[in-house]
């Protein structure tokens, strides 16, 4: 594996106000990033920081390798990015924005391609002046896109879109990142970011409580659970019990998922009991609930060690 972003002990003050507290952290090439945590926890002024928007106190941020300071933004040349609201201007077309920011009419069949998939064709050749608020917000983030960027930030992309755009937008995230895009992605909509994202940084009051994998993060709070369908649930629940599964509380048949084993163990220990399986399924946590409970947790342990301090 080898990272595309790395932010090593970033510190940013706003006047007297510490904001970012030695925050580090590294995005691996080709991952969907979610970045959460409260509001003002400083997500946005880390993304900025990243873009070389606004200066810092100390720490430092690498690109590819290379520095990115707000004198030097070499590296920024394969970034693309949405922070809060588009930059657009009212007189020209969706399509002029786009043919503007590409770096060559090669990029043509890229930016068709985007238009379709987020369903701006009806409306792309128009002045953006008449444009709503979802509107100009899939054109800011076709704009992130369109010349294949290597990393690209979005700051709460899903703001202002309706629940067929934001499906859109899903899948022409998961499509690029499949062409090997690194996203980086600040939401507040967690069930959004669920399906999204596959690593996870939790930020709170400017530090970073955890870097994850969505998985290990679901699977650490308990709520990865494997959902089955036997000919005999009744004898299938004994039998799992029996060899020490932990079952839910649930009256079908599910049990909690401890690590990537669980699956096949339960699978196996059924088939040597000559029980047929159905049907299975891995039912992932949710998102809103494990983070409530990490940031609990972090509170609570920020707090002893000050009071031990
Ligand atoms: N230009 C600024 N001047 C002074 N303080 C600022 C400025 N920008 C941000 N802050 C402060 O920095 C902290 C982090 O803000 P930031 O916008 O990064 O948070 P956030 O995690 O993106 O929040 P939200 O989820 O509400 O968008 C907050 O306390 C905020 O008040």
């Amino acid at each position: 594996m080898s990272s595309i972003l790395s932010v090593q002990n970033l510190n940013k003050s706003f006047g007297n106000k510490h904001v970012l507290h030695d925050v580090s952290f590294t995005v691996e090439k080709g991952h969907i990033v979610g970045l959460v945590g409260p509001n003002g926890a400083g997500k946005s002024t880390i993304m900025k920081a990243i873009l070389g928007l606004i200066n810092y106190q100390s720490g430092e941020i690498k690109i590819a390798n290379q520095t990115v300071t707000p004198a030097s933004h070499a590296a920024l040349s394969k970034v693309g990015a949405l922070i809060e609201y588009p930059g657009i201007y009212p007189f020209l077309t969706g399509w002029d924005h786009l043919q503007l920011f590409a770096d060559g009419d090669h990029q043509l069949i890229h930016i068709q391609e985007i238009i379709s998939q987020l369903n701006m064709d009806s409306y792309i050749k128009r002045k953006t002046k008449g444009y709503s608020l979802g509107m100009k917000q899939k054109l800011g983030i076709a704009l992130a896109l369109v010349n294949f960027p290597d990393l690209v930030i979005l700051d709460e992309p899903m703001n202002g879109l309706d629940p067929e755009a934001t499906k859109d937008l899903r899948d022409l995230i998961i499509s690029e990142s499949q062409r090997g895009t690194t996203f980086l992605i600040s939401s507040h909509i967690l069930s959004e970011l669920q399906q999204l994202a596959s690593d996870l940084l939790i930020i709170d009051q400017g530090a970073i409580v955890q870097q994850t994998t969505m998985h290990q993060l679901l699977a650490s709070q308990g709520k990865q659970t494997i959902m089955l369908a036997t000919n005999d649930d009744k004898t299938a629940r004994q039998i799992l019990k029996k060899a020490k599964f932990k079952m839910t509380a649930d009256p079908r048949l599910e049990v909690v998922a401890t690590d990537d084993e669980t699956m096949p163990q339960v699978l196996r220990t059924l088939v040597e009991a000559d029980i047929e399986i159905m049907d299975v399924k891995r039912l992932e946590g949710n998102l809103e609930s494990s983070l409530l409970e990490v940031l609990k947790q972090y509170r609570v342990a920020q707090k002893l060690a000050k009071e031990q301090a």
